[in-house]
């Protein structure tokens, strides 16, 4: 399906949004919060560009990636789980300081969502970050205004790549499968609207496991949120 059939008869309709990689790069905040919890463990820093390439599977994940120090981290081999829940614990605290530091709003964020609003389109966020950061960082953004709903990592019992986090925005926003795109930066996203069958849009620019984006079947690339316009 091309962009402007995905757009041009269907509006005003529901827009999904992932957060991390798609509206916001946070990776640099995520980053330090992690390198702070390696550092009093005593490990070596991770680095934005290690960290950047193991975001999207929520907080748990990233930080069992950080520990294992690479993206396929074994949760079988994972024994330690006193270490993991002291890591965990200190990435919540270093992130709730950090975050929306030095994230910033991607190019084209902006003009989207006011030119969505405008064409009467009802807006959410899923996204998997924990639910305590996301209404910080949607409003350190100056952002927040645009949502009526953002369902996070942890508010339902499943997240993305599960399409229920989807369905279930989808629903409380009144939109329906031929009504609703969610836009994302990673397979985790287009995985889970495909899943519910919702239309969906891949950005190039976000985080992906540094994969790209092109193959994970969305219907749609695109390089700015704009282009959506
Ligand atoms: O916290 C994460 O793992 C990523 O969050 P996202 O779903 O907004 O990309
Ligand atoms: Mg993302």
């Amino acid at each position: 399906m091309s962009l402007a059939g995905l757009f041009s008869q269907r509006w005003p309709g529901v827009a999904l949004f992932d957060l991390d990689g798609t509206l916001v790069d946070s990776a640099p905040d995520l980053a330090a919060a992690i390198d702070s919890m390696l550092e009093q463990l005593g490990r070596r820093k991770a680095g934005i560009d290690n960290v950047r390439q193991w975001v999207g599977n929520g907080a748990g994940v990233l930080v069992r990636r950080s520990l294992a120090g690479r993206a396929d981290w074994e949760p079988a081999t994972e024994k330690d789980d006193a270490l993991f829940n002291d890591a965990l614990a200190m990435f919540y605290h270093a992130y709730g300081n950090l975050n929306g530091q030095h994230s910033v709003l991607y190019e084209g964020v902006e003009e989207c969502l006011t030119r969505l609003a405008d064409y009467g389109c009802r807006m959410g966020i899923v996204t998997n970050k924990p639910e305590q950061f996301v209404a910080p960082l949607l409003e350190q953004m100056g952002i927040e205004h645009w949502f009526d709903i953002s369902v996070g990592g942890d508010t339902l019992p499943v997240r993305k790549p599960d399409p229920q986090p989807l369905i279930h925005a989808m629903t409380e926003l009144g939109g329906t499968r031929g009504t609703t795109v969610m836009v994302g930066d990673s397979v985790t996203d287009i995985s889970a609207a495909l899943a519910a069958g919702i239309p969906s849009v891949a950005v190039r620019y976000g985080y992906n496991y540094g994969a790209p984006v092109d193959s994970l079947g969305a219907d749609a690339v695109v390089d700015s949120l704009a282009q959506l316009l």
